[in-house]
């Protein structure tokens, strides 16, 4: 292991990374409070303040992965349709395979500029993930229970209410509703083969009804699906530890641009439509197994500075309080300030790596994990 390979997996490193996120994460966040008055003036200023507070934060993650770890992300797609990349609304349909799927999701959200106002069908646990997820609600974040009979109303009202967004956003749906899992995966197919529908080999059978819902409120306003198929080289399994640690990791991701008016109105037929899709995205994934890459052509944008820019922004700002604080402890000599200084820390990092928990499959929530006949959550 290299000099700066060692330095990266140094804990004080990971120590100073956490500081830097959480306290910046909660000054932003208590910006974004600051903003609730504007919305009743001009709501479209509010969105559009919230929607580089946001930038702020998940370009941290971002920066991590790009700049940190050095990780490779490349994009297979059709050069026509890159050209339309970050102009227009999109949905964006995509594998739910690994840890860190989400990051790399954003770090092509950045290289496109539409990072600070992307979003996703996300579940309801994580609008209670201090930083990011208190963000999303600032960021009107669709939440859900993964329980149709209450998600149905609620998931189509938020849609509604994002017509009149001011920027391009791309609104994430990982369909298969949950991390693959071995057993999530066998009793996935079980249902399959129940439906006489054909057995996936690479993904989880995909939940229909947000699929269908998410099209039809967001017709008109979104143009496309951008159906985006993820792996990884040489069988990596990636995680966000692994990122912090500066671990290199190498992501191919394959983007097929679907417009919106080619996706079957009815819900029957719009089920039938993305059960065909997934079985698509099985065969993409067989044939990345099979030769280490996908079909199409590689037009990947490079990374930008701005991710590193702003997290040397908020280093450079936060490192001075810090260093106050330091150097207070240390003169004060007071064995009590020691003490309660070192529970904060470890408080916060403790903190930290519970959220990190939050991407962790080993830690992944039960649903998916019964037969269908019974309550999924
Ligand atoms: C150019 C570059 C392109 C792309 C860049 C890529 C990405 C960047 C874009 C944006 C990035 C933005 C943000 C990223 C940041 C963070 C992301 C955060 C991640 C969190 C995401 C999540 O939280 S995922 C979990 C929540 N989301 C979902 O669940 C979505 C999918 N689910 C649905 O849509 C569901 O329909 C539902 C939730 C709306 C309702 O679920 P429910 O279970 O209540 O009902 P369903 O009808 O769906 O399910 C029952 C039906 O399903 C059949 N079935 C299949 N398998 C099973 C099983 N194992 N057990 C039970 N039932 C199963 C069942 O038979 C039913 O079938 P029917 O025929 O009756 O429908
Ligand atoms: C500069 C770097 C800073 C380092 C320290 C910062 C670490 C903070 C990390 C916060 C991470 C919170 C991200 C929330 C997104 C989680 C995405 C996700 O994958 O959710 C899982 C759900 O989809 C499905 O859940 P399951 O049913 O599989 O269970």
């Amino acid at each position: 292991m290299g000099l700066l390979q060692m330095i990266k997996s140094q804990f004080l490193c990971h120590l100073f990374a956490g500081y830097v996120f959480l306290v910046s994460g909660l000054i932003i966040n208590l910006l974004q409070v600051c903003t609730l008055p504007l919305w009743l003036v001009s709501k479209q200023l509010a969105r559009r303040i919230n929607i580089r507070l946001a930038y702020c934060i998940n370009s941290q993650l971002v920066a991590a992965l790009e700049w940190w770890s050095g990780t490779e992300c490349t994009l297979y797609t059709d050069p026509k349709s890159y050209e339309l990349y970050g102009k227009e609304n999109a949905v964006v349909v995509l594998n739910h395979s690994f840890e860190i799927d989400f990051l790399c999701g954003w770090t092509f959200c950045e290289r496109f500029g539409v990072l600070g106002s992307s979003k996703v069908l996300a579940k309801k646990e994580l609008a209670y993930v201090p930083v990011i997820g208190w963000s999303w609600y600032f960021l009107e974040i669709v939440f859900c229970k993964r329980r149709w009979e209450e998600d149905r109303r609620t998931v189509a009202e938020s849609l509604q209410n994002l017509h009149d967004y001011p920027e391009n956003f791309w609104f994430l749906l990982f369909c298969e509703g949950t991390r693959f899992t071995e057993k999530k995966h066998q009793i996935s197919m079980q249902v399959a083969e129940s439906k006489g529908l054909p057995k996936l080999k690479y993904h989880l059978l995909p939940r229909t009804k947000g699929f269908w819902v998410t099209v039809q409120n967001l017709r008109g306003s979104a143009a496309a699906v951008y159906d985006s198929t993820l792996n990884f080289r040489n069988n990596e399994t990636p995680s966000l530890l692994g990122i912090l640690n500066g671990k290199k990791y190498h992501a191919d991701l394959y983007v097929r641009r679907i417009p919106l008016e080619q996706i079957p109105e009815d819900e029957a037929d719009c089920a039938a439509w993305l059960h065909k899709l997934y079985q698509e995205k099985d065969s993409f994934q067989e044939h990345y197994a099979q030769t280490g890459r996908y079909p199409g052509p590689i037009v990947s944008p490079a990374r930008r500075p701005w991710t590193l820019i702003n997290w040397l922004f908020w280093s450079c700002l936060l490192l001075y309080p810090l260093g106050l604080l330091l150097s207070q402890l240390v003169s004060s000599g007071s064995v009590l300030t020691l003490v309660v200084s070192v529970a904060l820390c470890s408080a916060a990092s403790l903190g930290v790596r519970w959220m990190i928990g939050q991407t962790e499959i080993n830690r992944s929530s039960n649903y998916g994990n019964k037969p269908a006949s019974l309550n999924n959550n």
